[in-house]
């Protein structure tokens, strides 16, 4: 497991967890990372949520597993119990799997598509590093924490949050309202989407261009209204390529998952967030309101929308102190420093 004659000999790496974007982007930085060394993690994910739709093409994993794993925490009674029983069973197929492939070390993004990769980390007394994206731990990040090897976070422990390099390198001081975003996360948002039509003759009326992220439950209804109305918009429902509309972009009206926010931050494009409120422990308020707090962003929550006052704070807010306070508020290399942290032992 040593290094030999400086070079890193064996490092098998396991990535587990997603369910949602904003999981599964860390996921996805930090296999990158690892790439960029010559080393092919495996992934270990799950048939629900968003997992395969990331990853089953992705050569850069030198396997993929997908367990029928779900939920927990919103079940009651019997059915709790036998979620329970059926995770316990995971957790061994995935042990086996963590040693089919003689795995060093374990690196969990959360959610219950993580649960059984990291309950076999800890029967095998493989390290297990978790990555907690918000601002309140999720419940199985809370239950391993203290078995973890290191818990990695931005608001609490200060650690870099892993974006792409991309938005660091298109990040520019903005000074003037020209073009709005309005981004709804990995899925969209109906109440961020019925903000935009709401403010969108407005900004017409400003001549300020509209791009606009609808998820693709409601991209048929806003692109039509666009139409109708006769409104100049750039709508489409998910982009890959998220930062090229982002950097476009003077101002950002979005919901606060963590990771578009770090994006958002990296880039140093101001924000208002529009929490979505059934969010575990009200999480996404708690990310925006840290921004907030360093006067880097503001945050309104969506029982609170009023258009006049989103009006008068669009328009009037101080763009380019804003954009400055985004620069303390994430560092470049955050996956470099994580992927670091986990091959430290096999470096001299
Ligand atoms: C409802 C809910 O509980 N959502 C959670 C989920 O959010 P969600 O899955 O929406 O995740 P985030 O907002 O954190 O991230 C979305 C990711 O998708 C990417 N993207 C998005 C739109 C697009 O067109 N193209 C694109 O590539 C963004 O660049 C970003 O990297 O995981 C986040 C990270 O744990 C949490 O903070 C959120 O609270």
């Amino acid at each position: 497991m040593r290094m030999e004659n400086g070079e890193l000999r064996i490092k098998k790496i396991a990535i587990t967890g997603g369910g949602t974007g904003g999981h599964l982007k860390i996921a996805k930085v930090i296999k990158e990372e690892f790439n960029k060394r010559g080393i092919k993690p495996i992934y270990i994910g799950s048939t629900s949520g968003a997992d395969k739709a990331w990853f089953e093409n992705d050569e850069g994993f030198e396997a993929k597993y997908f367990l029928p794993s779900s939920g927990v925490v919103n079940k009651k009674g019997f059915g709790k119990i036998n979620s329970l029983i059926h995770i316990l069973k995971l957790s061994f197929r995935a042990k086996k799997l963590l040693k089919k492939h003689n795995i060093h070390a374990v690196f969990s993004v959360g959610g219950y598509s993580a649960a059984p990769a990291s309950f076999a980390a800890l029967l095998n007394f493989t390290p297990l590093f978790i990555h907690e994206q918000n601002a309140h731990i999720g419940s199985l990040n809370k239950l391993l924490k203290p078995f973890s090897k290191r818990f990695f976070n931005t608001f609490f422990y200060k650690d870099p949050y892993p974006v792409e390099n991309i938005f660091f390198d298109t990040a520019r001081v903005r000074k003037e309202l020209k073009t709005i975003i309005f981004l709804g996360g990995s899925q969209g948002a109906l109440a961020i989407n019925d903000l935009a039509t709401n403010l969108a003759p407005k900004l017409k009326e400003k001549n300020i261009q509209i791009i606009h992220q609808t998820g693709k439950r409601d991209f048929e209804r806003i692109k039509n209204f666009y139409i109708q109305n006769k409104i100049d918009a750039e709508v489409f429902d998910f982009d890959p390529n998220l930062v090229q509309k982002i950097s476009k972009a003077d101002f950002a009206i979005s919901r606060a998952g963590a990771s578009t926010l770090f994006e958002l931050a990296a880039n140093r494009i101001p924000a208002l967030f529009i929490p979505y409120p059934y969010a575990a422990g009200d999480h996404q308020y708690y990310n925006a309101k840290f921004l907030e707090d360093k006067n880097a962003g503001f945050v309104i929550r969506q029982d609170e929308i009023d258009i006049e006052k989103i009006e008068s704070l669009i328009f009037n807010a101080d763009l380019e102190k804003i954009s400055q306070n985004l620069a303390e508020i994430n560092k470049k290399e955050g996956a470099k420093l994580i992927v670091d942290e986990i091959l430290k032992p096999f470096v001299d």
